[in-house]
């Protein structure tokens, strides 16, 4: 494959010499949705607009009528979010917003479980597995016998989490092949065992090892987003593609890469929250000694390796692999990866940089 061809699957240059042409630490503060300085990523082109406002409308049409996912006091959270412009900028290849909607029930449906459940409305690590364990049914159903169906049944109505991802999961395998859907239950599994063991450090105060925290973080992860890129792009990457030990080290890079954006990201969203809440650079400062802003800066060149690696082990697979469907399904994890830079750097409802240029 031509090293144009590389560049076009992984969206920038890539290999030796190539960091330079990218963003680079700059002097001055960075401004209310600005990057982070010195974060390697690839800047996109803003999301189309009558896209983004039609999946925003459909979204919140659905959370409200379909499922009854929050309060009213929780609508301008819904609207700071701005899943429209989150899944229109991550998924550039969807071909219609039907598509597009399958990832953003998903992502909606997501989020109210981690916020429902482990986080601040109304999440606590107190009793989480066994919520979890009953959400995830919602995924994954249970198959039991006549006396006790009709009451796993019932109760995947009766939160706002179980309904959400239950009617999001409906709508994804109304498209998704049997063995698409197969793969997010198991990103899913992975993500809930990252939020259990998440909760259970935060219950007895324990604050990881770096690599630990890594290791949870490889879990409690976005991956479960990047990995539908083909079924909302309307297409298959065959499992036995998908399940190669390349493609696996290239997706978890690359998802890894993306969670530590969040921790940059949403650092000091998190230092403001209640309690201490782990993210990459707290554990850092806590377990290496360093000062915030060093700590800041190490989390910083972490997330920059991985998206180094990340990017020399997709062109490597695109060389020996060079399959159509594999240089496609690279191209969809690519745009997710940047899409995601670029959701969270415009999201200054949620996010804000720290202090520390
Ligand atoms: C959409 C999806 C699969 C989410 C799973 C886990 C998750 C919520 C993240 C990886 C984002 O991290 P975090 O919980 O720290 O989110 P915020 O910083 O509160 O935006
Ligand atoms: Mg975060």
């Amino acid at each position: 494959m031509s090293t144009e061809s590389l560049r076009r699957i992984l969206g920038g240059p890539t290999g030796l010499g190539t960091s330079s042409l990218y963003p680079a630490p700059r002097e001055e503060p960075p401004t209310a949705g600005s990057p982070v300085p010195g974060l390697y990523h690839h800047p996109v082109a803003e999301p189309d607009p009558v896209r983004t406002e039609e999946v925003d409308r459909r979204s919140k049409e659905w959370a409200i009528d379909e499922i009854g996912l929050y309060p009213p006091e929780w609508e301008e959270q819904f609207d700071g979010f701005g899943i429209g412009r989150y899944m229109t900028v991550c998924h550039p290849d969807a071909p219609t917003v039907d598509h597009l909607m399958v990832a953003a029930r998903l992502m909606v449906a997501e989020n109210a479980v981690d916020d429902c459940y482990c986080e601040d409305h109304g999440g606590s690590p107190i009793g989480l597995g066994g919520r979890l364990l009953m959400a995830h049914t919602s995924l994954d159903p249970l198959h039991t016998t006549p006396e006790y169906e009709p009451q796993w049944a019932g109760s995947l109505h009766d939160d706002a989490p179980r309904r959400a991802y239950r009617s999001a999961m409906d709508h994804f395998t109304d498209v998704a092949s049997a063995s698409q859907a197969d793969r997010f239950r198991h990103d899913m599994a992975r993500l809930h065992l990252g939020y259990l063991a998440e909760a259970a450090w935060d219950q007895t105060d324990h604050v990881p090892e770096v690599w630990e925290y890594l290791a949870m973080r490889q879990f409690n992860n976005f991956r479960p987003c990047p990995t539908i890129t083909d079924t909302v792009g309307g297409y298959e990457l065959p499992a036995d593609l998908h399940s190669q030990p390349a493609m696996q080290r290239v997706i978890a890079l690359a998802s890894n890469a993306t969670t530590i954006v969040n921790d940059l990201y949403s650092y000091t969203k998190e230092l403001d929250s209640p309690g201490k809440h782990l993210n990459l650079p707290v554990v850092i400062a806590e377990r290496e000694g360093r000062t915030e802003r060093e700590a800041y800066l190490k989390a910083v060149e972490i997330h920059n390796d991985l998206m180094h690696t990340y990017e020399a082990e997709a062109a490597a697979l695109a060389v020996a692999c060079p399959l159509p469907i594999v240089a496609r399904f690279l191209r969809g994890v690519a745009a997710w990866v940047d899409g995601n830079h670029h959701w969270h750097q415009n999201n200054t409802y949620r996010y804000s940089l720290p202090d520390f240029w």
